[in-house]
């Protein structure tokens, strides 16, 4: 039976960023007692950007949790960065681990990670790398994979960057989760609007987001006292804040659930879309024969592919038409790129036939 049960939605998942101490981790994990936790988490090994600040209690925290555990009956989960980990983690009964931003970023050490995991039955967690790169994100859960894993989840917590004035910690990039569904359809992706926001007034409204969007579950940081937090005060919130949030959230459902009116009329859309895409497709192969027709002229008079001027003016009129309609400019510019790109390596291949 797998440890990530995707039909009860959102699979939850908390616990304060940190271990910090025995009375910590209880009154968090009191806090959290009502609620419908399915892993407690705490990092216990903490990789921090600059060397001095609070680095974990490693296996003395381990031992806090696992009294958690026996006292409280949920399951754990913490962050593991050495293959090392994977043993003492499961010395003190932790059901699951996960593998950080920092970690994903490098295949060795993911790999080690992976070797150390063969022939556990530990559920994994593997978190996006730091950058926005899905084939990294796929690699290391592939990774874990092969090691015979069979319990993997993937957590999306956002993406680096250069100076954030977007709001964010970390860029949510929708895009990559999403992607990474398509690629994986049966792997559960949680969320961590947490290290997305970086601010705990912002969690639940990134919490609402990512379930608008279709992820499976969400990762929150929570404790019981986020103030005084050793690490990453700015964005935990407490176990009441937690309650309220989960309160609040609009669970969407599954396509196949829904039902009566509703669901005739997304059919409906969609085959409308249907419809629009076969004739943007049979347009887009009337214009590529104009393409190749207006080749073939141009390589009988030795006229160039490429004509600045018509195609500085497409742009421009696209665009204004673009507006016009209240289409993203940006968005329309960049189809008409592509289109553009095409039609020149269409006139190309005209080109190089008159050549030989
Ligand atoms: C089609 C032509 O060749 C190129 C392709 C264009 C297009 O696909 O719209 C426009 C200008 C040229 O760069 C053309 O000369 O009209």
């Amino acid at each position: 039976m797998s440890l990530f049960d995707r039909d009860q939605k959102p699979y939850l998942i908390a616990g304060p960023c940190s271990a910090e101490s025995r009375e910590q981790l209880w009154q968090t994990a009191e806090g959290l007692q009502s609620l419908p936790i399915k892993l407690f988490r705490a990092g216990v090994w903490k990789p921090r950007t600059r060397p001095g600040s609070f680095e974990g209690k490693g296996v003395e925290a381990l031992e806090w949790m696992a009294e958690i555990k026996k006292h409280f009956g949920f399951s754990l989960t913490v962050e593991v960065a050495e293959a090392e980990h994977i043993e003492q983690a499961m010395r003190y009964g932790v059901d699951c681990v996960w593998i950080g931003a920092r970690t994903t970023v490098n295949p060795f050490q993911v790999q080690h990670i992976a070797d150390a995991l063969k022939g556990t039955s530990l559920a994994v967690m593997v978190k996006n790398p730091v950058n926005p790169d899905t084939d990294l994100w796929q690699g290391a859960i592939e990774r874990i994979a092969a090691a015979g894993i069979r319990d993997i989840a993937a957590i999306h917590r956002g993406f680096s960057m250069y100076k954030s004035d977007s709001g964010y910690r970390n860029q949510p990039h929708w895009i990559i989760p999403v992607e990474l569904r398509r690629r994986m359809p049966g792997l559960p992706i949680f969320c961590d609007p947490s290290h997305i926001t970086g601010k705990a007034a912002n969690v639940a409204t990134v919490a609402q987001k990512a379930m608008h969007i279709g992820f499976d579950g969400l990762m929150i940081e929570t404790h019981i006292d986020p103030e005084h937090a050793l690490t990453d005060a700015a964005q935990q919130i407490t176990p009441a804040q937690l309650a309220v949030l989960l309160d609040g959230l609009v669970i969407r459902r599954e396509m196949a659930e829904t039902e009566g009116e509703d669901l005739l009329k997304i059919e409906f859309l969609r085959q409308s879309a249907d419809n629009i895409d076969t004739e943007i497709i049979e347009l887009l192969a009337k214009r590529m024969e104009l393409s190749a027709q207006l080749g073939e002229i141009k390589g009988r008079n030795q006229i160039t592919a490429y004509q600045p001027e018509r195609w500085r003016e497409i742009m421009e009129t696209r665009k204004s038409q673009a507006a016009r309609l209240s289409l993203n400019q940006d968005y329309i510019a960049a189809l008409w790129q592509i289109i553009h790109d095409e039609s020149i390596r269409k006139q190309l291949e005209q080109l190089a036939s008159k050549v030989q």
